[in-house]
């Protein structure tokens, strides 16, 4: 298998794979997490991920974007496969294309907005200037603020502007609103938006807000270790009018 369509031979493909599984454990305690995922993620959309708990959405994320491996199956990353990269590849994939957004923020405490983003910068490729990722959250006046003195919402978006910083390819966020109120995670989905408009960033987020759906261009729908349905939305909501 390669990462080209066969139709138009042409890269069409942020992310492909096909039988990807992953097991977790041995014998009779093993946790079949995935069961043979097949996929093929365009690039530039937002993706939202939906499903039951345990059902294994963020074990997906988790080995897409490099930071587990599968137990078996293909998976590619435009023209790179990721599945047969060492250690030291599949860092260097990670640092160079992917961003992370948890549900709780991981900033550092004791070092302002600025700080918590230069941690990325200084290692990036070709970063932004930290007080333009921040700007581009909404955040430019909040640079010298500690974590403590930001709302949840505010915390959350200079976790993004972390993790947007270096520029990624992809943009994985694990339940993103999960800690916040409605108000509060339309702010954040609402940049999230702007970050696939203006910076051409995939944005695959998982999620049990389900209404989350109505923005994305694309709804994978997982159900015990598997995709069960994708659906593609004709009209998106914008994230003002998403209700949960
Ligand atoms: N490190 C691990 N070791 C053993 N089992 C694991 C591990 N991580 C996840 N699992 C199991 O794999 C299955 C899939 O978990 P996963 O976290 O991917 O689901 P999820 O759909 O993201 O769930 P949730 O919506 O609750 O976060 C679950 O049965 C879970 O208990």
């Amino acid at each position: 298998m390669t990462n080209v369509d066969p139709t138009t031979g042409s890269l069409a493909c942020v992310y492909r794979t096909e039988g990807l599984t992953k097991v977790y454990g041995e014998g009779p305690a093993a946790v079949h997490a995935l069961r043979g995922v097949d996929l093929a993620l365009p690039g530039g959309e937002i993706v939202v991920l939906l499903g039951p708990s345990g059902s294994g959405k963020s074990t997906l994320l988790n080995i897409i974007g490099g930071l587990d491996r599968g137990t078996d199956g293909t998976i590619w990353f435009r023209d790179q496969e990721l599945s047969a990269m060492s250690d030291a590849e599949l860092t260097h994939y990670r640092r160079d294309n992917v961003g992370f957004v948890f549900q709780f923020y991981n900033l550092m405490p004791s070092l302002t907005a600025r700080e918590n983003v230069e941690l990325v910068t200084e290692i990036a490729k070709d970063p932004m200037e930290p007080e333009e990722a921040l700007a581009l959250v909404g955040l430019h006046a909040r640079l010298d603020h500690f974590p403590a003195q930001l709302s949840g919402g505010e915390q959350q978006r200079v976790a993004i502007a972390r993790a947007v910083a270096k520029r990624p390819r992809v943009l994985f966020c694990d339940e993103p609103t999960g800690a916040l109120d409605s108000t509060t995670g339309r702010a954040v989905l609402k940049v999230l938006k702007g970050v696939n408009e203006t910076l051409g960033t995939t944005v695959l987020i998982v999620t049990h807000a389900a209404a989350t759906a109505g923005m994305a261009h694309r709804v994978i729908h997982f159900a015990d270790g598997k995709i069960r349905k994708i659906r593609e939305n004709e009209t998106r909501l914008d994230p003002d009018k998403i209700d949960w």
